[in-house]
């Protein structure tokens, strides 16, 4: 009797080890395949970017090994030894059983000898696209960097409303002084004001080479930099004596190589008071009060995740990087449904680039040519309410897009410090004779990048398995 009871319970145990091995390995395998359909996509839209950036005519990303004026500064860690400048190494993460090309970038800061007379110098100015909490900082501290570092003679030509305000007899520019720039700082926006489209690059060098400039600052973000870029080769190729800087700004934090781009911080910290907000709506309002925000992010949901994470009071961020799962087992909806009926309410963070997948692509585009998102927050909203009432329960949805109240805010202290090292450096860079070249936090360093490498791979997006 024992003995068959034993039997019987060897089997079962058995069959109930079998079943649970069975079952982890079709669960792992259901993983497996959706991390595969998650990596296939993040390739195809790589690839497409990458097409389309090829179709458009962008720098292929040449590499040049010497220092020159001309120069681009991406340098085999070997080669280094060459060269009296300090490099930070770039790719300091290494793949187990990968070998890696070293690459490290010229370490930006003041240089003994300089290119330029400060007698000589006249500079220009100009911000580009979006909006983004620093703008004016950074203005204000080219400005004084040319004239308080450096004592330059010449004039700084604010260039307004964008690339067209090199050519359009509507906005012409405006004189920067120490003076005019002093307080700016402390205003969201930017004092030349930004737009976006409109680059023509014959008029653009004209209006240089009319007003004598050696140096331009262009702040702006990928589509800013390939203009920056341009301009450098054509002041190249006309035998113009221009040095030629990038200053990265993007509110979407979406710029490579940069460890992050100045301003994200402060519009991460902007985006709490909706996040509250959102909270204070869903938590008074009954019955089962859901609150959305929408945050900017057209295709990299660094904002929501650090917004989310920040906050701590979120309890779902939908980002462009993850495909949006609306109902099953790991759906958003049931999900969200769990967190009302456990906590009374729930607050759902969304990047306006999310649920493309779902919404599809839309194929108008701004005057830049990027691409109309769809309305991912109403969306949401009409899908939590529709899922609630399948549920045979209301929900009351409340949906805040503070997109512009969050880039339009002054830079915090630290994003303020930001502007200086960048601004300052981006100075440094130019007298010295650089030129082609953008700057920016690289492993907490601040660097001199190569921009047809640093738009290449823009924009940039999370690594949703990343630690
Ligand atoms: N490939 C390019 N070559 C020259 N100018 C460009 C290019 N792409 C965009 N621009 C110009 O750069 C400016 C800003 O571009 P936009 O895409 O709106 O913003 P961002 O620079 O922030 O990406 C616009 O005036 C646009 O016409
Ligand atoms: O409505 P606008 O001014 O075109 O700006 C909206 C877009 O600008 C962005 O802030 C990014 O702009 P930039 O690439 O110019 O930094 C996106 O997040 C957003 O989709």
């Amino acid at each position: 009797m024992l003995g068959i009871d034993s039997k019987a319970v060897a089997l079962a145990t058995a069959s109930a080890a079998l079943s649970f091995v069975l079952c982890k390995r079709h669960f792992e395998r259901l993983a497996d395949a959706e991390r595969r359909r998650r990596y296939e996509d993040r390739k195809s839209f790589k690839s497409k970017s990458d097409a389309a950036a090829k179709e458009r005519g962008l720098p292929s990303g040449t590499k040049l090994d010497d220092v020159t004026t001309g120069g681009v500064y991406l340098w085999d860690v070997e080669r280094l030894g060459r060269y009296e400048h300090e490099c930070i190494l770039a790719n300091i993460r290494r793949h187990p059983g990968r070998a890696e090309a070293t690459r490290a970038y010229l370490r930006a800061g003041p240089r003994q000898k300089l290119h330029f007379n400060p007698v000589d110098v006249n500079a220009a100015i100009v911000t580009c696209g979006g909006l983004c909490p620093g703008l004016n900082n950074v203005i204000r501290e080219v400005t004084r960097s040319l004239y308080h570092l450096y004592g330059i003679k010449g004039k700084v030509y604010g260039i307004v409303g964008g690339y067209k305000g090199f050519y359009d007899p509507n906005t012409p520019p405006i004189n920067l002084s120490v003076d005019s720039v002093e307080n700016i700082h402390h205003e969201g926006g930017t004092i030349l004001g930004s737009s976006r489209g409109g680059f023509e690059l014959d008029k653009i060098c004209e209006f240089i080479k009319s007003k004598k400039i050696s140096q331009l600052y262009v702040i702006g973000g990928d589509g800013t930099h390939r203009g920056a870029f341009s301009i450098h080769e054509e002041c190249m190729e006309r035998g113009l004596h221009v040095a030629v800087a990038g200053i990265p700004k993007t509110i979407d934090n979406d710029v490579d190589y940069i460890d992050r781009s100045f301003g994200f911080i402060s519009s991460v910290e902007a985006a709490q008071s909706a996040i509250r907000a959102a909270k204070v709506e869903a938590s008074c309002n009954l019955p089962n009060g859901v609150g959305i925000v929408k945050l900017m992010g057209r295709s990299s949901g660094f904002i929501a995740a650090h917004a989310t994470l920040g906050s701590g009071d979120v309890d779902l961020c939908l980002v462009p990087e993850v495909p949006i799962v609306l109902e099953g087992s790991t759906g958003c909806l049931p999900h969200l449904w769990r967190r009302v009926k456990k906590n009374g309410y729930a607050v759902v963070v969304v990047a306006e680039g999310a649920g493309e997948e779902i919404l599809g692509e839309s194929s108008e585009t701004d005057a830049s040519g990027n691409k109309k998102l769809p309305q991912i927050g109403e969306f949401m909203k009409k899908a939590i309410n529709e899922y609630f009432h399948k549920q045979g329960e209301e929900a009351t949805v409340k949906y805040i897009d503070p997109s512009y109240m969050i880039r339009s805010v002054p830079a915090n202290a630290t994003d303020t410090l930001y502007c200086m090292q960048l601004a300052q450096n981006a100075v440094h860079g130019t007298m010295a004779g650089f030129t082609g070249f953008s700057v920016g936090l690289c492993n907490n360093k601040t660097c001199l990048l190569p921009i047809p490498e640093m738009v290449l791979t823009s924009p940039r997006q999370m690594n949703p398995q990343g630690r």
